[in-house]
């Protein structure tokens, strides 16, 4: 059934063009460029994809191992970048952390054309994981780590940032997969954001910048970390259910669920899923899988509200040893290639982005002296 896109919110209402993807057009949830989302988890690592999005194709093995030369060149942070996130306390969240950091690093790197839009991307793909783990490793641990590792991947660098050891195959494999998922996903709010800020013609990192304040809101991506608050708090299956049932008795909205286009699925909800249980199985820990299935079931059951692509997510992550406050910047590490590539988009055919409001106060009127009022 073809979920009814009308309302407040610009729902269903076209506010662009875009060819990087499509959303919840029967037959195939979710692609990129023309390909299927799980032919991409299945099949690739996520520089493919990023790859894909930034510069429109998937590319062969010669330019993938450049790509990803390239992207572990540029891992090192600026001195004054460092001493910036060093300031920052241990109390502060996460995402906080890297709409400074890369706010930051538009002061010291700026994009000055259009013409190193590539570039600049590059750049802040291959070091937001630093950004993070840098702050997150000085302010919890006392230390200053080495950003400029040689892992193979994204996702590798990060693990191996976070925990201080190298990540075993099956987590950087997730990592991948996670990264492919969270990657693009056409007129989402924080990609939204970066559009209409680009089309201000303003420079790389205020788009990103922005779209990483409202990715941060718990009605977008960070769902993610408090599904994980919430099913944390449940000791079984049956305690979530009971539990569950109490919050949709009292109308509370329950985060992970639900979404603003797909109207009975999140393509990628199935796929995180099984990542999940492989890694409940390989930790042991099969009752927080077995909760998470159980709230699924209920919501579902109750509401018809399904699992999006957030809920599964903050189990596989958790299972990976992962703070639950570095689940949305994650999506960040991800979601930057999107926004980029919108970005692009817009900048190649750009109109300035202002619609109109509809006036709901006062009437005109004069204003009264001031020992009137
Ligand atoms: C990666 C991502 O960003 S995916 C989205 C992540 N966000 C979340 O998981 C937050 C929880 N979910 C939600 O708040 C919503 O489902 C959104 C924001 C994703 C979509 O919002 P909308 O498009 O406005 O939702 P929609 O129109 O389908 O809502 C229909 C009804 O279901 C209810 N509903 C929707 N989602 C939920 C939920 N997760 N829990 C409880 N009720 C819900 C709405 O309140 C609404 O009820 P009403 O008609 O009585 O007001
Ligand atoms: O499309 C949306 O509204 C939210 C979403 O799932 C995403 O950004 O991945």
């Amino acid at each position: 059934m073809a979920k009814q896109l009308s309302g407040a919110g610009l729902r269903g209402q076209v506010a662009g063009k875009t060819a990087l993807s499509t959303v919840g057009i029967a037959g195939s949830g979710l692609t990129y460029r023309g390909y299927d989302i799980k032919d991409l988890a299945d099949n690739c690592q996520f520089e493919e994809v990023a790859h894909l999005i930034l510069k429109g194709h998937l590319p062969n093995q010669g330019e993938l191992a450049e790509y990803k030369a390239l992207l572990q060149r540029q891992r090192g942070l600026p001195q004054a970048l460092k001493e910036v996130l060093e300031r920052i306390p241990k109390d502060a969240h996460p995402m906080d952390v890297l709409r400074t950091g890369c706010s930051v690093l538009g002061n010291l790197e700026t994009e000055e054309s259009f013409d190193d839009q590539q570039t600049i991307t590059d750049r802040m793909l291959a070091c937001f994981p630093s950004i993070i783990c840098y702050w997150y490793r000085f302010s919890h641990d006392g230390e200053r780590i080495e950003v400029e590792t040689d892992d193979d991947s994204i996702g590798g660098h990060f693990l191996h940032m976070l925990h201080g050891k190298k990540p075993e195959p099956l987590h950087e494999q997730v990592m991948h997969v996670s990264l492919i998922l969270y990657a693009e996903h056409e007129f989402n709010a924080s990609t939204f954001t970066a559009r209409v800020c680009a089309s201000t013609l303003s420079d790389m990192h205020s788009c990103v910048t922005g779209a990483i304040g409202s990715l941060r809101g718990p009605l977008h991506g960070g769902a993610n970390e408090a599904a994980m608050d919430m099913i944390e708090k449940f000791s079984s299956p049956d305690d979530a259910e009971k539990q569950m049932m109490g919050m949709l008795e009292r109308k509370e909205k329950i985060m992970g669920f639900g979404h603003a286009v797909y109207s009975d699925n999140d393509p990628r909800n199935d796929i995180i899923k099984k990542w999940s249980k492989e890694l409940s199985e390989q930790v042991g820990n099969e009752n927080l899988y077995a909760i998470s299935e159980r709230c699924e079931a209920v919501m579902w059951r109750e509401k018809k509200l399904f699992c999006n692509a957030d809920f599964f997510h903050a189990s596989a992550y958790n299972f990976m040893g992962i703070p639950t406050k570095l689940f949305t910047p994650i999506f960040v590490m991800s979601r930057l290639t999107g926004w980029a590539a919108h970005v692009m988009e817009q900048r190649a055919d750009n109109r300035i982005i202002r619609p109109s409001a509809e006036y709901t106060g006062e009437e005109l009127r004069q204003v009264p002296a001031i020992d009137a009022r």
